[in-house]
């Protein structure tokens, strides 16, 4: 497959397949509790409306998963595939005109911008899978809106460099928050892009954007007003958000020209209007996380997306700002909202801040501010266990079982209620001394009073709601016992060692300092599962002696001994290349 680059066959892909599975059992468990509610007569009525909608099921992707999902998932009606480059249309092509044997009713390869369609298809399809190359930002805004109520958006983000802190200013400008370099920046990333798609940022549509050079979008708005009807809503927010006066009857005569009129004094696309006008749409819509992991190179969320004006009010008690030590291992959460009851009523206020004094309490050095993540559940732990439930009666469907079992398992482990992590090493780093065993450490908290569980993220992080003082207390009290080399006065592990504990730590082995899955010996992290393993190529971009490092000596050697004996392309064959 690596001859002709063609094909990247990831198989831990198949923790979508089994999300998947776990939606549309879910789906029809949901449609068939409304359905026992309703009276007899009703009950009719709607039977028929529900289960179209179950069964019409809809999803957008591309490629390989999109094959995958065709032929592996049972009860797709309709499966659209979008891409933007002719190689997948011609695998798409190759498979129906196969004797592939697909579960899906119908399958339509498409080559277009799947943001115009979703943009103007809002709340129709039941399941939305988004996998770029790259930051799914420019895709939030659209995808959001064309999840059906109580629909399935899996994101795929491959830009760990830009959300992991690498550039924080390219982070904040894609998805509106500050990652910080933390052991824990890869579930920082998770929680970035969640808070991303629940605050449904408008998209930035660049100039080198191919779309803010296309002449047809100020058409399409034109079928977007006369299909949908969005109208009102969307001169109500041109006039107050952006200043800018339509008329409304000329706008509904001539609204392409109309908006591409006002966006030249603007300065902004017609896309970028348009994504305004969805961005008035789709108040009061909110997310709930099924699934959230870090594989490998990217990381991958699964969630639900629901109407209601009550429960956005909530959001903002979703997400905080992370205050990160820069001498130390501490970090303090600043939720954004707080909630104050009285008397049957409750008053959604600013959250209480700052958490932290200019100098760490711990350490005395500065803080860095990240943010804002997405601080609530990343997982619903009961889709996790049934999700595994299921992969594990389906064994021989999977064919990365090992793979995807473990990261269910050591999901299902994670306290759900805390966000990030510690790691034990960077702990001992701080203080210079040798390091506790990760089960010492756990009992010590655990005997204090305190939840302590591993993350999937990093075999090394522990996530606890043990407040930093008592961590580091902890560790004073192991240091007691295991003394450290005299450090200068001013280092932060100095500081921190000169305070006197205030808890006396207890060793001793807790019963439940080992997880579940280390208990019964499952494993829970495994090696990468092939030699190079990491983001391929492009499909279809041409592998030379300089990919050494990304793919290997044999795949590339395969690739150039295939390419010596190739017929030289003709002149058509070189442009499609291009075009495509
Ligand atoms: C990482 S690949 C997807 C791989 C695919 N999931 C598979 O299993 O083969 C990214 C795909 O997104 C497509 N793409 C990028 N921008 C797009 C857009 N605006 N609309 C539709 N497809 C787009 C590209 O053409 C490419 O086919
Ligand atoms: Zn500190």
């Amino acid at each position: 497959m690596h001859a002709k680059n063609e094909v990247f066959f990831n198989k831990t892909r198949d923790i979508s397949i089994a999300v998947l599975r776990t939606f549309t059992s879910k789906r029809k468990q949901e449609h068939e509790a409304l359905l026992s509610k309703r009276t007899k007569s009703a009950q009719k009525v709607s039977e028929r409306i529900l289960l179209n909608l179950l069964w019409r099921k809809a999803l957008s992707a591309s490629g390989l998963r999109s094959l995958r999902y065709a032929r592996e998932v049972e009860c797709i009606a309709r499966l659209w595939l979008w891409t933007m480059t002719k190689l997948p249309l011609r695998r798409a092509e190759g498979t129906l005109n196969s004797t592939v044997q697909l579960h899906v009713q119908k399958w339509s390869p498409i080559l277009a911008d799947a943001r115009v369609y979703m943009l103007t298809h809002p709340k129709e399809f039941d399941v939305v899978d988004l996998d770029p190359y790259g930051s799914p930002s420019v895709f939030l805004d659209s995808a959001v809106q064309s999840v059906v109520d109580g629909g399935l958006l899996m994101c795929t983000a491959t830009d760990m460099a830009v959300l992991c802190g690498g550039n924080g200013e390219v982070c904040y400008s894609k998805y509106g928050s500050y990652p910080l370099r933390g052991k824990y920046c890869h579930e920082m990333a998770l929680r970035i892009l969640l808070a991303s798609i629940e605050i449904w940022r408008v998209c930035n549509v660049g100039q080198d954007d191919p779309l803010t050079q296309d002449k047809h979008s100020v058409y399409r708005l034109r079928f977007v007003s006369k299909r949908k009807k969005i109208m009102p809503k969307a001169v109500r927010l041109l006039k107050s958000e952006h200043g800018l006066f339509v008329g409304q009857k000329k706008f509904r005569r001539n609204q392409g020209e109309r908006l591409s009129e006002a966006n030249a004094s603007d300065g902004a696309s017609p896309l970028t209007t348009l994504i305004q006008i969805s961005h008035a749409n789709r108040y009061k819509r909110y997310i709930i996380p099924v699934l959230s992991v870090q594989m490998d190179f990217y990381v991958r969320v699964f969630v639900r997306v629901y109407t209601s004006a009550s429960a956005m009010k909530n959001t903002p008690l979703k997400l905080s700002y992370v205050y990160q030590c820069t001498g130390c291992d501490s970090f303090h959460l600043q939720p954004l909202g707080r909630t104050l009851s009285k008397n049957n009523s409750v008053r959604y206020l600013p959250g209480f801040g700052p958490v932290v004094p200019q100098e760490c309490g711990d350490c005395g050095k500065k803080f860095n501010m990240g943010g804002p993540i997405w601080s609530a559940p990343i997982h619903d732990q009961e889709w996790v266990d049934s999700t595994l439930a299921d992969v594990k009666c389906m064994k021989d469907r999977y064919p990365a079982y090992d793979r995807i079992s473990a990261v269910l398992t050591t999901v299902s482990e994670e306290l759900p209620d805390i966000p990030l992590f510690l790691s034990l090493h960077n702990l001992c780093a701080t203080l210079k001394c040798t390091s506790p065993s990760a089960v010492i450490f756990r009992s010590a908290v655990i005997n204090a009073g305190y939840r302590i569980s591993g993350t999937h993220v990093n075999p090394l992080g522990l996530k606890t709601d043990a407040p930093m003082n008592v961590i580091w207390d902890i560790m004073r009290c192991w240091v007691k016992n295991h003394p450290v080399k005299a450090q200068p006065p001013d280092q932060p592990g100095s500081v921190i060692l000169a305070k006197e504990p205030v808890l006396e730590a207890n060793f001793a082995r807790a019963v439940a300092s080992l997880s579940k899955a280390q208990a019964k010996k499952v494993a829970r992290f495994l090696p990468n599962p092939e030699r190079h393993w990491g983001p391929k190529l492009r499909a279809g971009r041409q592998i030379t002696s300089k990919h050494v490092s990304l793919l290997g000596p044999d795949a590339i050697n395969g690739a150039l001994n295939h390419e010596d004996k190739e017929e030289p392309k003709s002149k058509r064959q070189k442009m499609e290349d291009i075009t495509s």
